[in-house]
């Protein structure tokens, strides 16, 4: 089959359809081949597709037939055969309820395959299946059409023409958007969901931004505050001025303003004359006629709070009379002062710090007239007695007080405004021509207000000018070295608030009338000089209680101080002892472990030298014993006796005793079994005599160096140990010996005498080890031995036993073990002795420590010679229990 692919554009005109009911026509004319049309889903759903096929011209009959199948979404839906039998000559065709369905935005494809030799007309119809889709009808939109392409016959292949590109180029053109498409969404909703978040950090770094703005401004505010309130402090005493608003008589009158209050601005006023500007003064604040008692208090506060920090603060008044330093500073009942307000503001912050402070408040009022103190919360004098007089007096460092004023504690406001109108009311009151009501008296109200100890703080107000007041302003403008607080009661009474380390506030009180201008303008000029008075920046107060307080703190401090560095000198030297008693413990036991390993040698030289004596005393025994064999050859063989005389020497030898021991002939004649055998022969190869002699001599002499010096004999053990090899008897087990006594070997061949009391085989001790262990140190009732290899080996056994014995005894009595058992330093050493050898010596002592010397020492030195010599021969261990 070729298929023709022909790229054509989309074209809509008007048989497009209403487009309200959601139809979609397209009229298309293809002049060749096949042709598909391309629509973009705007939404899933089933569509209905129709087709309209017209002046198909079949030219031919079925053979000829020029027929194509039209595939909708891949799918045929109409074939040859269908058009071929309802489609005849010159007559339209219109395949009606195609069916597609398109899932997501894929698009619908109708493709129209098949051989077309003339132009045809099709339109198709799509039309929104609203039955199986309830929602809101969104069509497609056609998004290319592809026409047939001019037939390659070239590309025809196996009787087809392969699809060339354009459709498929179309279909990944489709693809491809269809991903850019998506692509395109996704980066929009990543950039929506950045814009969003770029919108929200927007958000939060207006708000964050808008919060520092505010802090900003809050701590501007704060430390323009600060510095304003330093500058005041550190150069001016805070001048106020505030103008009375014309009375009604004086306006009555016809006087005229003369302060231009209209132009006034940031403390700036100036006085008219004329209508004419005259002069311009700068004071912290003005306030004109119409600004009421609230406004002047609002930036009063901070100097009546800051009593309560500590400070000394001194608010007055100042001006010519009647010009309202009495309505400013009391004010009236319906319309409070400065006094009352600011003894309210300070009851509220006392409340406010009630949980962390306790402020006892008391006020005085007291009146100074004529020079004269008079306390005016004292009630009237009784008649003929005269009031109280009262000096101020200096009670401390730059603290000035009136001893003898009346205090009243206030807790309230209530109480407070009772005081003043107490005192008010005790004003001396006459009469002026400025003013029925003014007095000629200063009236001060002192607040007094403790705070935890520290020293009072004092609000005074003053009403009245005084020249004393205004030569000490004077005096301080000049920073006079002399300033004359002392000339009047008022200044002296001042003093601690004008002085250097106060806060002050002047209010200077101006007449508007033109008719006072002169005075006006005086004052003006006085407060002027006043607002460049330097005063010094403000110190907090301390009382002498708190003072005193803290100097006991400082003094308790240092002694507690010294006491802590004599603790720590003591603990200092208790440290140092401590070090010098570890260095000299250390020291001790140092001297100890060489002590100890000194002992230890000590044993090693003691085992080797008893290792040779008993090696010594073993050939001494063969010796003897081959020495008996001749005799005994002798005896049995008489054809030999020049040889028997010449190696064992005479009868009367043999009949000698040996060693203290006397041999008995009939114990030589127990020995009958023996004759028969003479055969036998030692094959034990036996030193020479000299030899024996040598190795006795040496050892000897070692043990006992005094044996050097004597003549050199033969020694004789007076032990004696016979093999006899007559019968051969299984000798019994042989126990384990810790005792260095030689054994004797032939018991039964060879009776030896009796054993003296004083030559212990073993010691009670090693008795009653013996019969509490499995080893034993006594020697076995009958000991024989078969032959000379029995009898070697009975010596390798005693040596083996000696040596073991030794070693038990070295590891039961080591001084190390000794010492480490006991655990301390003041073990006595020389209870342990370790004595060894016939002719041994006395164990090297040492005494360590305090160790007690036990009896063993006594005992030794009632020994006789000879019995401590057996005693050592014997080869025990004197110990004394521990
Ligand atoms: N700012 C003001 N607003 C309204 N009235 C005022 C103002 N200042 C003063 N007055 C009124 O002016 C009159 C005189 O005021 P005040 O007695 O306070 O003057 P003074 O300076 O204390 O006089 P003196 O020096 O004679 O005692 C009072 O009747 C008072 O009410």
């Amino acid at each position: 089959m070729i298929v023709f692919w022909v790229v054509i554009t989309a074209r809509t005109d008007a048989t497009i359809g209403d487009g309200q009911n959601g139809d979609l026509s397209l009229y298309q004319t293809a002049r060749y081949g096949n042709f598909s049309y391309c629509f973009r889903a705007l939404e899933p759903g089933n569509y209905d597709v129709s087709l309209h096929l017209a002046e198909i011209v079949f030219t031919d009959g079925p053979p000829g037939l020029r027929v194509f199948d039209v595939f909708v979404q891949g799918k045929k839906v109409v074939s040859c055969l269908d058009i071929y039998a309802q489609v005849g000559a010159n007559r339209p065709l219109v395949v009606s309820d195609l069916k597609a369905f398109v899932e997501g935005d894929e698009g619908l494809l109708i493709r129209f395959e098949g051989l077309m030799g003339k132009p045809i007309v099709c339109g198709i119809s799509v039309t929104k299946d609203f039955s199986a889709n309830t929602g809101e009808a969104r069509l497609l939109q056609p998004i290319g059409m592809s026409l047939a392409a001019e037939c390659d016959s070239s590309k025809e292949e196996n009787g087809h023409l392969e699809v060339e590109g354009d459709y498929q180029k179309l279909l990944k053109d489709h693809e491809f958007q269809r991903k850019e498409f998506t692509d395109m969404r996704r980066a929009m909703d990543e950039l929506k969901r950045e814009n969003r978040l770029k919108s929200r950090e927007c958000q939060d770094a207006l708000k964050s931004l808008q919060e520092l703005q505010n802090e900003l401004m809050r701590k501007s505010m704060h430390v323009g505050w600060h510095i304003e309130f330093r500058i005041f402090l550190a150069g001016n005493i805070r001048v106020f001025c505030r103008c009375r608003p014309l009375k009604s008589e004086e306006v009555a009158a016809g006087a005229s303003m003369t302060i231009d209050f209209e132009s006034a601005k940031d403390g700036e006023l100036t006085v008219m004359s004329n209508g004419l500007p005259k002069k311009t003064f700068k004071f912290d604040a003005v306030f004109g006629p119409r600004a009421n008692q609230a406004d002047v208090f609002e930036d009063t506060a901070s100097f009546a709070s800051s009593v309560l920090d500590g400070y000394n603060v001194c608010i007055f008044a100042y001006g010519q009379t009647g010009t309202g330093k009495t309505f400013t500073m009391e004010g009236t009942e319906e319309d409070r002062g400065v006094n009352f307000r600011t003894l309210e503001q300070l009851f509220r912050m006392i409340k406010e710090r009630e949980k962390l402070f306790r402020y006892d408040v008391s006020v005085s009022v007291l009146e100074v007239y004529n020079e004269q103190i008079q306390d005016l919360l004292v009630s009237d004098s009784q008649p003929g007695v005269a009031a109280k007089r009262l000096e101020i007096r200096q009670a401390g460092e730059g603290l000035h007080h009136v001893p003898g004023l009346v205090e009243a504690n206030v807790h309230n406001m209530s109480e407070v405004w009772e005081v003043l109108q107490t005192g008010s009311n005790a004003r001396a009151v006459g009469s002026t021509n400025a003013n029925e009501h003014s007095s000629r008296s200063h009236c001060i109200h002192c607040v007094m207000t403790e705070v935890q100890g520290e020293r009072l703080k004092e609000t005074q107000n003053i009403n009245k000018s005084l020249s004393a007041l205004g030569d000490v302003i004077s005096a301080l403008a000049t920073k006079s070295p002399h300033i004359p607080f002392r000339n009047s009661k008022l200044t002296h009474l001042l003093q601690d608030s004008l002085g250097g380390d106060s806060k002050t506030l002047m209010f200077v009180q101006i007449s508007p009338n033109e008719n006072d201008l002169g005075e006006t303008i005086c004052s003006l000029n006085f407060a002027s000089r006043v607002r460049g008075i330097e005063l010094g920046p403000a110190k907090r107060q301390l009382d002498n209680a708190e003072l005193l307080r803290y100097k006991q703190m400082a003094e308790k401090s240092k002694q507690d101080l010294k006491s802590k560095d004599v603790q720590i000198k003591k603990l200092e030297d208790t440290i140092n002892g401590l070090d010098l008693k570890t260095k000299e413990k250390d020291f001790k036991y140092k001297i100890l472990q060489d002590k100890v390993k000194e002992l230890e040698a000590q044993l090693l030289v003691e085992r080797k030298l008893a290792r040779q004596h008993v090696d010594t005393k073993i050939a001494e025994q063969q010796q003897q014993q081959q020495m008996k064999q001749h005799q005994d050859e002798q005896i049995i063989a008489p054809p030999r006796p020049p040889l028997a005389n010449r190696i064992l020497g005479s009868k009367k030898n043999f009949d000698e005793p040996v060693n203290g021991f006397a041999l008995n002939k009939e114990h030589i004649n127990l020995t009958q079994p023996l004759k028969g055998n003479t055969s036998y022969k030692s094959t034990i190869p036996l030193p020479s005599t000299e030899g024996i002699v040598k190795l006795t001599y040496s050892s000897e002499k070692e043990n006992n160096p005094v044996m050097a010096d004597q003549p050199r004999f033969l020694k004789k053990t007076g032990r004696a140990s016979i093999c006899t090899t007559a019968k051969r008897v299984l000798a019994a087990p042989v126990p384990r010996r810790n005792s260095m006594i030689p054994l004797p070997s032939v018991p039964s061949i060879v009776q030896l005498p009796s054993i003296p009391s004083s030559f212990p085989l073993c010691q009670e001790e090693d008795m009653k080890e013996d019969s509490e262990g499995s080893e034993t140190n006594c020697l076995p009732e009958h000991t024989q031995c078969d032959s000379p290899r029995d009898i070697r080996y009975g010596s390798k056994r005693i040596s083996t036993m000696l040596k073991r014995s030794l070693q038990k005894k070295g590891n039961m009595k080591s001084p190390l073990q000794q010492h480490m058992r006991r655990g301390g330093i003041n073990v006595g050493m020389e209870k342990v002795r370790v004595s060894i050898g016939s002719r041994g010596r006395i164990a090297h002592r040492v005494l360590l420590g305090n160790g007690r010397r036990t009896g063993m020492r006594e005992a030794q030195q009632k020994q006789m010679p000879g019995e401590k010599e057996r005693r050592w021969n014997s080869g025990t261990v004197a110990r004394t229990p521990i």
